[in-house]
C-alpha cells in the first residue's frame, strides 16, 4: 500500500500523487518535496478510511482538498483520529453553524467572507448593531453570492437592546461563536482602557451565548483579552457552564511572531510555528523562539528585538491606521485559522492551536499556551514546555504583568 503522510494544514492522510498533484503550480517542485518531507508518516487513519468509507458509500470519490494554502493559516494536527474515537457525537464535515458578533466591523467583515469560504461552514450569521458602518443584512447579502455552499444571515439589533432578547434564531445551533464586537484601540491608547466598555459589550454577547448554544465555542477577539476572557469564563462557570468553552484568540500573536521570524531567516513562514504564552497585550506577548525548528537558528543577539517586534506589532498597527482602527484583516486572517482548527476539532480532527484559556499549566488561574481542540472544543491545555534561559526571565515579567490583569476580570465577574 502507498505510504501516506499527514498534511498538518488539513490533517488528513495523503500519498505523495495526491499530495504533489494538489500543491502543484502553487508552489515550486522543490518546496513541494520539503514539505512532503516535513509530514508525519502514517498509515491510514481511522478518520480518513472512515472519510473514504462514506465517501463511497455516497458514490463519491474523496474530494480534492478543500482550501488552497497559499494565504491561510495552518493549525498544527495531532494524530488525526488517533487514541480518539470518531463515532459518537462527532459533527461530520461541513455541517457547522457559525456566528461573527461584530461581524460588519473592521475585523468582522473580513472573517465573516473567510468563515464563509470555509468548506466546513454549512450556516453563517452575521450579527452586529444597526449602528454599523454596514448594515449586517447587507453583508449577509453579499458574502451570500460567494460560490461556497455556505448560506449567510444578517441579524441587527438596535443600541441599548440585548442580544439575550434578539438573539435566539441566530445563536441556537452555534458551534462556533466568534466576537470581534467591541472598540479597537486609538493612538495613545492601551488595550487595558478598552476593558470596561468591551467587557459590557462582551457579557451582553456571552449571556446569549450561555443561553442558546452553551455547548458552542467562543472565540473572544474583543480586548482586552487578558481581563475580559477570564470574565467572561467566571460568567459562565457561575451559570454552571464549561469555562473553557471561552477561548481567548491570540493565533495573531503567533502568525505575527512566524511572519517576522520568517523575514529574518529568509524562509517561508508556513513551515514555522512558534508558540507564543502568556497573553495578548505588551509584556504578557511571549513568543518562544526557542521551540521551533527554524526560529530557534535565529541567532541570540537578535531575539530581544525580535520579542519586542512582536509585543509591539499591534500598536504599530494602531499608530500606522493613525486613529482609525486596529489591526483588522490580519487579525481576520488569524481569527480564520482559529476557527478552521476548532472546526477541524470538533470534526473530530484534533488541531493544536495557542489561544488564552483557564488554565493550571502555571501559578495563574488564566494563560495563553498550546491548547488542543477535539470534538467538544477545548480538550487539552498543553504545558508550556522548555525554556532558554531569556524566555525564563521573560516568563517572571509575563506573570508580574498578567496577573493583575486577570484581578481586573475576577472583579468584574464578582460585582
Ligand atoms: N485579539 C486580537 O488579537 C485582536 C486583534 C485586533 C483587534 N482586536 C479587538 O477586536 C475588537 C474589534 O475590532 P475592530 O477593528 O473590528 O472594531 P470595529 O469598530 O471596526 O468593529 C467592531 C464592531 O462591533 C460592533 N459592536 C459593538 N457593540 C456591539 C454589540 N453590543 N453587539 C454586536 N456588535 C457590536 C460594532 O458595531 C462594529 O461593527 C476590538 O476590541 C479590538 O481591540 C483584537
Ligand atoms: O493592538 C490592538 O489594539 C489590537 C490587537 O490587540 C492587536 O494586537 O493588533
Amino acid at each position: 500500500m502507498a505510504e501516506r503522510r499527514i498534511d498538518p494544514e488539513d490533517g488528513a492522510a495523503y500519498t505523495w500523487e495526491e499530495f504533489s498533484a494538489y500543491y502543484a503550480g502553487k508552489y515550486k517542485k522543490k518546496a513541494v518535496e520539503a514539505y512532503w518531507e516535513e509530514c508525519e508518516k502514517r498509515g491510514r487513519t481511522r478518520a480518513s478510511a472512515k472519510a473514504k468509507a462514506k465517501d463511497e458509500a455516497w458514490g463519491k470519490k474523496a474530494e480534492p482538498k478543500a482550501a488552497p494554502k497559499a494565504g491561510e493559516g495552518q493549525g498544527q494536527s495531532e494524530g488525526q483520529g488517533q487514541g480518539q474515537g470518531c463515532e459518537g457525537e462527532v459533527k461530520s464535515a461541513g455541517n457547522f453553524k457559525v456566528c461573527v458578533c461584530g461581524g460588519a466591523g473592521g475585523i468582522g467583515q473580513p472573517l465573516s467572507m473567510l468563515m464563509a469560504l470555509d468548506p466546513n461552514v454549512k450556516e453563517l450569521c452575521v450579527f452586529d448593531l444597526s449602528v454599523a458602518m454596514v448594515p449586517p443584512a447587507g453583508v449577509a447579502a453579499d458574502l451570500g453570492h460567494l460560490e461556497r455552499k455556505s448560506e449567510v444571515k444578517g441579524y441587527v439589533m438596535e443600541v441599548g437592546q440585548k442580544p439575550i432578547d434578539n438573539l435566539k434564531e441566530c445563536l441556537t445551533g452555534c458551534d462556533l461563536v466568534l466576537v470581534p464586537a467591541g472598540m479597537p484601540r486609538k493612538p495613545g491608547m492601551t488595550r487595558d482602557d478598552l476593558f470596561k466598555v468591551n467587557a459590557d459589550i462582551a457579557k451582553g454577547i456571552v449571556e446569549a451565548c450561555a443561553k442558546f448554544c452553551p455547548d458552542a465555542v467562543l472565540g473572544l477577539v474583543v480586548n482586552p483579552v487578558n481581563s475580559i476572557v477570564p470574565a467572561m469564563a467566571e460568567l459562565y462557570k457561575k451559570k454552571g457552564l464549561d469555562p473553557l468553552k471561552i477561548v481567548g484568540v491570540t493565533t495573531l500573536d503567533v502568525v505575527r511572531a512566524n511572519k517576522f521570524c520568517g523575514e529574518i531567516m529568509n524562509k517561508n513562514p508556513n513551515y514555522i510555528n512558534v508558540p507564543v504564552v502568556g497573553g495578548h497585550a505588551g509584556t504578557t506577548i511571549l513568543p518562544l523562539f526557542s521551540q521551533d525548528k527554524v526560529a530557534k537558528l535565529i541567532p541570540e543577539d537578535k531575539i530581544p528585538d525580535l520579542d519586542k517586534h512582536v509585543q509591539d506589532a499591534g500598536t504599530d498597527v494602531v499608530n500606522a491606521k493613525s486613529g482609525k482602527g486596529s489591526a483588522t484583516l490580519s487579525m481576520a486572517y488569524a481569527g480564520a485559522r482559529l476557527g478552521r482548527s476548532v472546526l477541524a476539532g470538533l470534526m473530530g480532527k484534533k488541531r493544536t492551536e495557542c489561544a488564552y484559556v483557564k488554565s493550571d499549566i502555571t501559578d495563574l488561574p488564566y494563560f495563553a499556551s498550546k491548547v488542543q481542540f477535539g470534538e467538544k472544543g477545548v480538550s487539552k491545555v498543553l504545558p508550556i514546555g522548555e525554556l532558554n534561559e531569556y524566555e525564563t526571565k521573560r516568563m517572571e515579567e509575563v506573570k508580574a504583568q498578567l496577573k493583575g490583569e486577570i484581578e481586573t476580570g475576577l472583579k468584574y465577574a464578582e460585582d
